[in-house]
């Protein structure tokens, strides 16, 4: 991980007024959003609001058709998921893509030949992840959700991204359980990863979060702090369907 950049305003992630089109739908009409180096943004708003595609925007996966993204101060804007990744981009799917036919091992040591990272790094992340480490002979299809997602986790934290960018991690999962990958954040972020965290659980978003941006039909409803959140509850209760 590499030390904070202070000739940036502190910025590792900045998407500036993007607008995203599946086919002929305007789904992302001018979204801005920031993730500030060592901090958490969660990206929060209700099912089909955008959430996703602003991810697969940012990944390369569904290209924006205008605005601008800077990570890592480059202009990503165009540039392919390979090339993103490779800058220092951790990207952990809501699908999680774990194969039911290879062994957590196996998962492991493909990211481990793609990144070119050393079997001391994967030393480091299985440290973060003990009950990982225990399931090393078994299949993805022998894994709990929890586990899955773990190794999701795991995996792209490999390649030592600045930047780990997750789509609902908690979906699916108890809640003792969404508590552990909660827990697993916080301490990815004390490593200094910055976190961009997508999630319906708004109160575990909040939990990690230093940032909030919630959208609604693909526009950004609020920017601010958890605590300015807290304090304008007609927001959450009028685009999360909670009160925060
Ligand atoms: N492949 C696609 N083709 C066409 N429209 C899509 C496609 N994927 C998503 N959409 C539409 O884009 C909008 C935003 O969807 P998106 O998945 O980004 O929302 P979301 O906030 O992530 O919601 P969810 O929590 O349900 O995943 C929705 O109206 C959805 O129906």
């Amino acid at each position: 991980m590499s030390e904070p950049d202070k000739g940036t305003n502190g910025s590792i992630l900045a998407v500036s007024d993007i607008h995203t089109y599946y086919g002929d739908s305007h789904i992302l009409q001018g979204v801005s959003l920031e993730v500030r180096r060592g901090e958490c943004t969660a990206l929060l708003g209700r099912n089909g609001a955008g959430k996703t595609t602003t991810l697969r925007s940012i990944v390369g996966l569904t290209p924006a058709r205008s605005g601008r993204i800077v990570f890592a101060n480059q202009d990503i804007s165009g540039w392919t998921t390979h090339r993103i990744v490779r800058l220092g981009l951790g990207y952990v799917p809501e699908n999680r893509g774990i194969f039911s036919n290879l062994t957590v091992r196996e998962h492991l040591m493909v990211a481990v030949w793609a990144s070119g990272v050393s079997s001391q790094r994967l030393d480091q992340v299985l440290a973060i992840f003990p009950r990982i480490s225990e399931r090393m002979d078994n299949l993805g299809q022998q894994l709990s959700g929890g586990e899955q997602q773990m190794l999701s986790i795991a995996r792209a934290l490999l390649g030592e991204p600045d930047l780990l960018v997750l789509d609902e991690p908690s979906e699916g999962l108890a809640p003792i359980i969404v508590n552990e990958v909660s827990d697993t954040l916080a301490r990815i972020k004390e490593t200094g990863t910055s976190i961009l965290l997508v999630e319906q659980n708004a109160e575990m978003a909040l939990s990690l979060a230093d940032s909030v941006t919630i959208l609604s039909q693909g526009r950004v409803q609020f920017s601010g702090t958890p605590k300015e959140l807290e304090e304008a509850p007609r927001i959450s209760e009028a685009y999360l369907g909670v009160s925060v």
